[in-house]
């Protein structure tokens, strides 16, 4: 069988493959990239004017409250989105994965749902089913594969788009907020999975991993950069240790450090 359509623009696998350029570049170069939504005089500006590159083996976090423009940002970096404004340039021959807040899972059971991926990419569907079974042993979810995707628990849906992405082999890896609706063990269980993962994949580098989160803690956890932003617009970008070096903060980004203290609270 080969794959009739794409997959969903929303399915949180999609993988976006993009064109040549050199293998020295970053992963992605932003120049002065918005994205406005709606019409032109009364648009949303939830981007303006970001420039910043992403090399290969960074882990990500963008930070920043609600509205700031986190989701934007993923989904224009994973082709969802296009810039109203500016440029988006990306690596060669890679494949990336975005998995989201809540995971978007068919009516099919677990091992189907991770098997389509692969199929929608033109592997045999026989092929994709036992590679399906092999990515749901790395998450420890073999023994749900023949269970409904839909009648999950949260953490476990979580853990089923994980592996639906862990089979992808994807150099990137993209989180709008993977574990906001879940409870603290099953965000523990995701987050492990995710540094495993990170560690795993990406060729001997490590994956690029971008993700967004409200979870400071997580973001010391899994981060080696943050980017904090406001309104649309990058204010800081540091090493993840200047980020929470409370001085530094204070006095060079006043904005990020209320925000940091903020969310400390
Ligand atoms: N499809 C859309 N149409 C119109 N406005 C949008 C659309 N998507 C996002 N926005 C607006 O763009 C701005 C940035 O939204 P975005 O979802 O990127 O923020 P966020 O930082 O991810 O927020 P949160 O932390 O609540 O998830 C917000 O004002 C939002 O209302």
């Amino acid at each position: 069988m080969k794959p009739a359509v794409m997959m969903d623009r929303h399915a949180d696998a999609l993988i976006t493959r993009v064109s040549l350029v050199s293998p020295a570049e970053p992963m992605f170069a932003l120049h002065a990239a918005s994205v406005h939504f709606g019409q032109p005089m009364r648009a949303v500006r939830a981007l303006t004017e970001v420039t910043l590159s992403i090399h290969p083996g960074e882990r990500v976090a963008l930070v920043g409250a609600n509205g700031c423009g986190k989701s934007t940002l993923l989904r224009l970096l994973h082709g969802l989105l296009a810039p109203t404004a500016g440029q988006v340039r990306s690596v060669p021959n890679h494949c990336q994965a975005m998995l989201f807040q809540k995971p978007h899972l068919m009516r099919l059971s677990v091992q189907s749902n991770i098997a389509l991926g692969l199929w929608l990419r033109g592997m045999p569907w026989g092929v994709s089913r036992v590679k399906a079974l092999e990515a749901l042993a790395r998450v420890g979810l073999s023994a749900l594969a023949l269970r409904s995707a839909r009648k999950l628990s949260g953490g476990q849906q979580q853990r089923v788009a994980m592996a639906r992405a862990w089979a992808l082999q994807p150099q990137v890896l993209l989180l709008d907020e993977p574990t906001a609706s879940l409870d603290p063990h099953a965000k523990r269980e995701v987050e492990a999975l995710i540094e495993e993962f990170a560690q795993s994949q990406g060729g001997g580098r490590g994956m690029t991993l971008i993700f967004a989160s409200h979870n400071l803690g997580q973001v010391k956890r899994l981060a080696s950069r943050v980017i904090y932003l406001e309104q649309g617009r990058v204010l800081a970008d540091l090493p993840v240790h200047d980020f929470f070096s409370g001085p530094l903060l204070q006095q060079q980004y006043p904005a990020a450090h209320l925000f940091v203290k903020g969310e400390m609270v």
